[in-house]
């Protein structure tokens, strides 16, 4: 299927094709602030925590809301797989979602500049990224061919141009970068400031924060630590596998994304990352974050080669068929490190098994309260 963004100007909106997914436990007044790049697309507001608090959410957005009471609702029993207080609940919106595409943004993250001063309107970015191909077969070292002002540097082979589907696009973040809690208490003053360039000089003459202008595939076979706070992705290509584990309440990790990305390989589909910047305002408390993750810090040191050696078998020609095997292979290779891992294998199954009833032309409707307010 080719890609449909080719050269056209401007970049499609896409506002009946894509959901915001908004994680939160927060009121939503962050939403002001992105309402001009926002304000067409319907949001699916995923509240965790307590149910019976009340979010504010800015008037004239069009959103669906979703607390733990509809989760419970909504899947009965396999609501056991949605994390409950920690933000891979978002999984839910993904799940509800009827739309091709997916955006998924925290509550803390803002709108961005670029070195230019102008606003970055990260979900146009996204969108160029998804409907562009990716290289992951053929590192391309001016980056993105695809981009404006960009091609394909000599010696890049002719057969390769057309590239692979993009099935993901990981957005950066300006400010608080998203560091893992002891990397945050050593540094605990560190922003994203990084001198890819010479300092631009703001007007008190001091170097304002700069950004790396660059989008690239992540090559064929390299993991790479994914952040949900600023993530699109096709949803019907891989939005089975776009689940974030079983984390928070009641289990022994958090903050650590167990995401079967290794599925873009085995399918021939591309995952880029860079551009575009958000701005995260909010370094989240890394003591209380150390806690959440102290078992994924050296329970991932035996899960990242096991995930690096996984193949799948040719027979698994769908997603869902993918993420199945993988669950065996996570509790048949992981099971031992820790009984964890044999619940989070559980937990995979029974986000297909929920997705599928979801998402299967006769599968139920999520009924959510609906919300506009007008
Ligand atoms: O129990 C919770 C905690 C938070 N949320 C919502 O999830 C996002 C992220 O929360 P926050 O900004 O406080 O935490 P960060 O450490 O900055 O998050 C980043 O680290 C990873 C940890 O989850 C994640 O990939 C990034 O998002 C906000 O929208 C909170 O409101 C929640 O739903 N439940
Ligand atoms: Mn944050």
């Amino acid at each position: 299927m080719a890609q449909l963004y080719s050269s056209m100007k401007p970049t499609p909106m896409l506002k009946d094709e894509l959901d915001i997914v908004i994680p939160t436990i927060r009121n939503l007044d962050f939403l002001e602030m992105w309402r001009p790049f926002f304000e067409k697309y319907h949001l699916i507001i995923v509240q965790d925590g307590d149910p019976s608090r009340t979010i504010n959410i800015p008037k004239g957005f069009d959103y669906e809301l979703y607390n733990r009471n509809d989760i419970n609702r909504i899947l009965g029993p396999k609501s056991s797989c949605i994390s409950f207080k920690d933000s891979a609940c978002r999984c839910f919106g993904y799940m509800v979602s009827k739309k091709k595409y997916i955006y998924t943004i925290d509550d803390d993250c803002f709108v961005a500049k670029d070195p230019s001063g102008k606003e970055i309107n990260a979900l146009e970015q996204h969108i160029k990224n998804l409907l562009t191909p990716s290289t992951p077969d053929f590192f391309n070292t001016l980056y993105d061919p695809y981009g404006d002002g960009a091609d394909f540097v000599r010696g890049y082979p002719f057969s390769m141009r057309e590239g692979a589907i993009t099935a993901v696009s990981h957005g950066l973040w300006l400010n608080i970068p998203d560091y893992d809690a002891p990397t945050q208490l050593v540094k605990p003053l560190e922003r994203n400031s990084r001198k890819f360039y010479l300092p631009l000089k703001s007007l008190n003459n001091e170097v304002v924060l700069l950004y790396v202008d660059a989008v690239m595939t992540i090559p064929k076979g390299t993991l790479f630590p994914m952040c949900g706070m600023n993530l699109a992705f096709d949803r019907e290509l891989i939005g089975p596998a776009m689940y974030f584990g079983l984390m928070g309440d009641g289990q022994p990790i958090g903050r650590l994304t167990i995401c079967g990305l290794v599925i873009c390989d085995h399918m021939g589909w591309g995952v880029k990352t860079g551009l575009p910047y958000i701005w995260h305002s909010k370094a989240s408390n890394p003591f209380v974050n150390l806690r959440k993750e102290y078992n994924g810090i050296f329970w991932q040191e035996e899960a990242i080669p096991f995930f690096q050696s996984v193949t799948l078998p040719k027979e698994c020609t769908s997603v869902q068929q993918c993420y199945m095997e993988l669950a065996k292979l996570v509790k048949e290779k992981l099971g031992k490190v820790d009984p964890y891992f044999t619940k989070l294998a559980d937990g995979m199954v029974t986000w297909i098994e929920a997705w599928d009833e979801l998402n299967s032309p006769d599968g139920a409707e999520a009924k959510a309260p609906k919300g506009k307010d007008e």
